[in-house]
């Protein structure tokens, strides 16, 4: 949405002055003439701008869960089902995102295996967990990672990059926290201020810079050299993740990056390449961190017309900005991972992640302006919650009121879903339907039959609405 800056000149101009040299007078005209042109052409964007929110006002969806839970990647979802070519062009923006996702992970491996000998803090549950007594470094271990010593510079391009600005050493900056110690037991997280805003920067940006070839040298250097680097680096990335005394130190501290946001070092290699081009399924894991809330409008590339437009809310995951959006939306999907049943929140490691999902849940369906939207339930990350059970993690360690049942991924599910039903129709102040479904959010086809379903409910609900049932 385009909005007048302030060093747009003012129109009208002012009248001519006394004593003006007729050079001058010419050259204010030119002035008046050029700012006469901003103004109108900001003019006609607006009224463009609002002629496009008027008429997407279609299906209108909002996103709750709480931080990690996967809501921008179901908004993902949405527009790789809705809009799979604007999908598919946006998707290169995605790159500097996903190498910063692997760089992250291999710095948070050498800076870990390279101090693992200190105890290590953010032990979950109150355990404080030690790093292996695997003995030193193997000597081959140490070179690998003084090779790996460049892939610092790269974090940081990748972050200017990014962010259009070196990333600030406060840590009260969001983007500070990506410069934050290595939290030894935590994902590496990147952490960007809006979603959207440094997308449609870097969009913008690239496509500006392709019809006008003014990509400065510096920067088109910098990418160029973070992916050279990364290219000629990629074999001693692989290496280091097979690397068995790095396996056998994450293990031995329960440290499962493979089960943490941005996880790409199972795919070094087509990364790492000169050439690479994200892929959809890159795309929706990679990890940005969303700040503050996002509308995104995806204009549908096929089906009917009464189902092209569609506004969906996310709105990261700080709770306090969810409630102007309450009552201007068709339907509420909310996220709850059902695999942070064995962890903590980031923000306050006395509360385990389920117990925050539940909470929020009963906030959400005791809410009396609510009372009349319907719920679309996500019990999501069934994937992680599969491997974290076959990996021998106790459902019943955590959650005591699951007792004498099997520790398995299908009775695990039914009873939490059990357990969220109930809160939704205990607390819910009127009778409503809840539409549940246990979903894993990176699988995009598995996901494209939910939407499927929920295309059908709102557009049921946008007939009613109008009065055509
Ligand atoms: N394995 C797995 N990963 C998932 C699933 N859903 C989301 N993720 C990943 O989890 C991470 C967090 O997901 P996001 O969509 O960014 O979470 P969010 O709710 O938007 O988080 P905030 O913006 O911080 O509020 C991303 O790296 C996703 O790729 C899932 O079902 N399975
Ligand atoms: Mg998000």
């Amino acid at each position: 949405m385009l909005r007048r800056a302030s060093s747009v000149p003012s129109w009208p101009p002012p009248t001519a002055r006394e004593g003006e040299t007729e050079e001058e007078r010419k050259a204010r005209t030119r002035e008046e003439a050029e700012a006469k042109r901003v103004s109108d052409a900001i003019d006609r964007q607006i009224e463009t701008d609002r002629q496009q929110k008027s008429k997407l006002s279609g299906a209108k969806i909002l996103l709750l869960g709480q931080a990690e839970s996967g809501k921008s990647t179901v908004l993902k979802n949405f527009q790789l089902h809705f809009a799979p070519k604007a999908f598919e062009v946006e998707a290169e923006v995605w790159r500097p995102v996903i190498h910063l996702n692997l760089v992250r992970s291999v710095n948070f491996v050498v800076n870990y295996i390279s101090t693992r000998n200190q105890g290590i803090r953010d032990a979950p549950f109150g355990h404080e967990r030690r790093a292996s007594n695997s003995g030193p470094l193997t000597a081959d271990l140490r070179k690998l990672c003084i090779r790996l010593a460049p892939l610092r510079q790269v974090e940081e391009n990748l972050i200017k990059i990014l962010s259009g600005r070196l990333p600030p050493r406060s840590l009260d900056d969001p983007i500070g926290r990506v410069n934050q110690a290595y939290n030894p037991a935590k994902a590496p997280e990147v952490s960007i201020p809006s979603g959207s805003g440094w997308k449609q920067a870097l969009s913008l940006k690239r496509r500006s810079e392709e019809s006008q070839n003014t990509r400065s040298t510096a920067e088109r250097s910098e990418d160029g050299q973070s992916r050279r680097i990364l290219a000629a680096l990629g074999d001693d990335i692989a290496a280091l993740w097979r690397d068995p005394v790095v396996q056998q130190t994450l293990k031995a501290a329960e440290i499962a990056l493979d089960e943490q946001p941005g996880f790409f070092l199972d795919q070094v290699q087509r990364i790492t390449s000169e050439d690479y081009k994200p892929r959809p399924e890159d795309v929706l894991k990679a990890r940005v961190t969303t700040i503050g809330p996002e509308e995104h409008q995806i204009i549908a590339e096929n089906g009917p017309d009464n189902a092209r437009y569609w506004t969906i809310y996310d709105v990261g995951g700080s709770k306090t900005a969810w409630a102007q959006f309450f009552d201007d939306v068709n339907i509420i999907i909310f996220l709850a991972p059902m695999s942070g049943f064995n962890q903590v929140l980031a923000e306050d490691e006395s509360v385990n992640r389920l117990t925050d999902s539940l909470r929020l849940w009963q906030m959400i369906c005791s809410n009396k302006v609510l009372s009349n939207i319907e719920f679309v339930l996500f019990l999501n990350k069934l994937d992680i919650l599969d491997s974290k059970l076959k990996s021998g993690i106790q459902f019943s360690s955590f959650v005591t009121s699951y007792v004498n049942k099997p520790n398995e991924t299908k009775p695990v599910a039914k009873y939490l879903l059990d357990v969220f039903v109930s809160i939704h129709q205990q607390h819910s102040p009127k009778r409503r339907k809840l539409h549940p479904h246990l979903t894993c959010a990176v699988d995009t086809k598995a996901t494209a039959s939910v939407i499927h379903r929920i295309q059908d409910l709102i557009l049921v609900k946008l007939l009613s609405q109008t009065n055509i049932l």
